[in-house]
């Protein structure tokens, strides 16, 4: 890549993901979307898809949407086979695999991993880095504490830590939280009750109805968090404070909480001291940074692009 180049970072990021999360956890296979040419990999784009549908779908009455798609029509109009297709198909006669599920199962499986752990992560350390940027001071004080926790000597390579020691950055696992909390990479969630219930507002759920949660509010309500940020996950003793998962719900709450939420903290921690201590990263001026509407995940607006001219080499 040519010094000089502006590269968009959340796209960067999302790359990032989606070759670790497939090659890692889901399929045991790379699509390789980090290579230098940042190419269009159609499974990629068609998750992509996916996550812009599943807000609409959301959105929309479910008697339009299905209308749309038998006249293959608006968001419904599918030009070729591809995952959302097969997501949508319904069940078939269960041909099993060798290993005694049926192939459908499997599909679903890697398809909810992928989706869970895609984009989440690039979405969170995007918001991370873009808030650091605007805070210097904060920026300061991880420099400090990835200098007194990671190897003294480096040669440029990619670190990696045991959970051990990643529990010692304190300050940069309060300031990833503090992300989470203000762009939550989900921000909306919902919920149905099986049965008719009585929420503690006094509202009365018939069995089925649909609860939007939005957790972008919910992170930002001072009566919850209340205004400094310190006090709120760091005790005085320097530990971190661990909230309820019921008022800190980046990550949702009860029986199906999120099952990466360790995992994810351990990603975003190595990436994060990984480009901190060898980069200063600063982006690019005058562009707007703002939330996108257009998905049910947080993606910015426009992308946040740096430069790789001013990527400075900070080797700690
Ligand atoms: C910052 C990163 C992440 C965030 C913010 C996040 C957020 C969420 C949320 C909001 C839910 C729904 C919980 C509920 O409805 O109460 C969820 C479910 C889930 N997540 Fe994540 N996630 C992240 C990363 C990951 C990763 C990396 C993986 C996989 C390796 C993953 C796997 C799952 C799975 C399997 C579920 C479904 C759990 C169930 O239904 O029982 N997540 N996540």
């Amino acid at each position: 890549m040519k010094l000089g180049t502006e590269v968009d970072l959340e796209n960067l990021l999302q790359r990032f993901d989606y070759d670790h999360i497939c090659a890692l956890l889901a399929i045991g296979f790379d699509p390789k979307t980090l290579t230098v040419e940042f190419p269009n990999v159609p499974s990629k784009v068609a998750f992509d898809e996916v996550e812009e549908a599943l807000l609409y779908r959301n959105i929309v009455p479910r008697v339009v949407w299905k209308m749309q798609r038998w006249l293959q029509i608006g968001e419904e109009k599918n030009d070729q086979f591809d995952l959302l297709t097969v997501f949508m198909v319904e069940e078939e006669g269960s041909e099993m695999s060798a290993f005694g599920k049926s192939d459908k199962f499997l599909r679903d499986k890697a398809y909810s991993f992928i989706a869970a752990g895609k984009d989440t992560i690039s979405i969170g350390l995007t918001w991370f880095f873009w808030l650091i940027a605007t805070h210097p001071s904060v920026e300061t004080k991880i420099l400090e504490e990835i200098k007194a926790n990671s190897p003294t000597s480096s040669d440029g390579n990619l670190v990696s830590f045991t959970v051990e020691e990643l529990n010692k950055f304190v300050y940069l696992h309060a300031t990833l939280c503090e992300t989470l909390r203000l762009y939550p990479p989900v921000p909306v969630n919902n919920k149905s009750p099986i049965q008719s219930e009585i929420l503690p507002s006094g509202d009365r759920p018939g069995r089925g109805t649909r609860i939007f949660i939005s957790v972008y509010s919910m992170g930002r309500k001072e009566e919850i968090w209340g205004k400094d940020y310190l006090e709120r996950w760091i005790s005085e003793s320097g530990k971190i404070i661990h909230k309820p998962s019921y008022m800190f719900i980046p990550f949702g709450a009860g029986a199906r909480v999120c099952l990466g939420k360790d995992l994810s903290f351990k990603q975003m921690k190595t990436v994060a001291i990984n480009v901190l201590r060898n980069y200063q990263v600063e982006f690019v001026e005058n562009q707007t940074v703002s939330v996108s509407s257009k998905s049910i995940a947080l993606h910015t607006e426009n992308g946040l692009m740096y430069s790789t001219a001013v990527l400075k080499y900070v080797r700690l």
